[in-house]
């Protein structure tokens, strides 16, 4: 067999990203970035698939696998059952692939298409992490525990610190933050997961740019008990009208947060400084499940382009003998800590397209 070429497809929550990998050497062949959903963007993708040419299979991300899709998966009318099971555990991103999967199996049919759930990375997360001390026989019937995301991306992340680091994988301890639309934080014990800050869905954990993270659940009920606000309302509120943009008011990107806060706006400086407090907050609490840290990584788009953050969560870390005095220059993924640093920091651009590709090779 000669080149594997790979058409990857990444439906995040509010942009699509479409790569085509040839996985030999890792080189992206072409690439686009759609900045609106999947099911408003027919043109777009039918003129992509229409110049890429030929393709040996399709891999699309699965942001949730539920109980069942904890790896790589050909797709069959049993799976698609499954992940229109998930669908509600995910709504901001499963609609999106499942929009996918209808258009690119009418219009790829001979080729394998592969999902790659988000989830599968942090399979073996320890049971004493993954449990939520609610009643046995609630747990038992819905399947209530964590799951843990942005796999594809700790994936990679992993294997580009074991390389920046040149130690095997299989000896480090990382503390990994995935910053980006959605944020997530890991700690990763010779490549696997011991503990993750999102949890059943992609809401838990640290602020986003426009969920909430972990909020108390007290404050949810009594939301609702008291009818301030409807189980619509509250969704609405949750994913789309919290986060950076809730605390700003003006913006979930932090290029322009940062931009505000340097020209003294107040809203702007309070809504970064609370992003980095939970940043912080969160690394701290998944480090506890680590015997040391090797090296704390940040990816993601702002974990890659936004070094005021990486500061800022970094040089507050001393009581986990991490410290700032961060390398700004983004240009490549690098150990961006000083030589002298007792723990490293790194930073790694993100790459879920060819996590993506490899599973799809591997398993097509
Ligand atoms: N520093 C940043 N760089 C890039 N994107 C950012 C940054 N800060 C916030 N964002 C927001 O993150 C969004 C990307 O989110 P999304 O489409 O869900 O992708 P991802 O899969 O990376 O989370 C962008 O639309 C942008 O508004
Ligand atoms: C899991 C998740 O939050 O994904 P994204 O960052 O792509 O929205
Ligand atoms: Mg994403």
């Amino acid at each position: 067999m000669g080149p594997v070429k790979v058409l990857t497809v990444n439906p995040g929550s509010g942009s699509l990203r479409l790569h085509v990998v040839r996985t030999e050497d890792e080189h992206v062949l072409d690439a686009v970035e759609i900045g609106k959903p999947a099911d408003e963007a027919d043109g777009e993708i039918e003129s992509f698939v229409d110049r890429v040419g030929e393709l040996d299979a399709v891999a699309h991300r699965l942001v949730h696998g539920g109980r069942d899709l904890d790896s790589p998966t050909v797709v069959t009318p049993a799976v698609r059952t499954r992940i229109a099971d998930v669908r509600s555990l995910a709504p901001e991103h499963i609609p999106h692939t499942e929009a996918m999967l209808d258009k690119l199996t009418e219009r790829l049919p001979g080729l394998p298409h592969v999902v790659c759930p988000d989830t599968a990375f942090h399979r073996g997360l320890p049971e004493v992490a993954r449990t939520y001390p609610l009643p046995e026989a609630w747990r038992a019937r819905w399947d209530l525990r964590r799951y843990g995301f942005h796999g594809l991306s700790y994936q990679w992340a992993s294997r580009r610190a074991a390389e920046l680091l040149e130690r095997p994988a299989g000896d480090l301890n990382l503390l990994i933050a995935h910053l980006s639309g959605g944020c997530s934080v890991s700690a990763v014990a010779r490549g696997r997961t011991v503990d993750t800050s999102m949890g059943f869905t992609p809401l838990e954990g640290t602020m986003m740019t426009k969920r909430s993270g972990a909020v108390d659940p007290g404050m949810l009920l009594w939301l609702l008990r008291e009818g301030h606000l409807t189980v619509g309302e509250l969704e609405d509120g949750l994913y789309h009208r919290s986060g950076l943009l809730g605390l700003s008011g003006t913006s979930d990107d932090t290029r322009e947060l940062v931009r505000q806060a340097r020209d003294g706006d107040v809203a702007a400086r309070f809504a970064l400084a609370v992003f980095e407090h939970r940043a912080r907050r969160e690394l701290a609490a998944v480090a506890a499940s680590l015997d040391s840290v090797d090296a704390l990584v940040f990816t993601g788009d702002i974990g890659w382009d936004q070094p005021e953050i990486a500061e800022a969560v970094a040089g507050g870390l001393g009581v986990l003998g991490i410290s700032g005095g961060l390398d700004a220059g983004r240009d490549r993924d690098a150990v961006i800590s000083d030589p002298a640093a007792s723990i490293p920091v790194l930073t790694v651009r993100s790459r879920e397209e060819l996590s993506l590709a490899h599973a799809a090779e591997t398993i097509a």
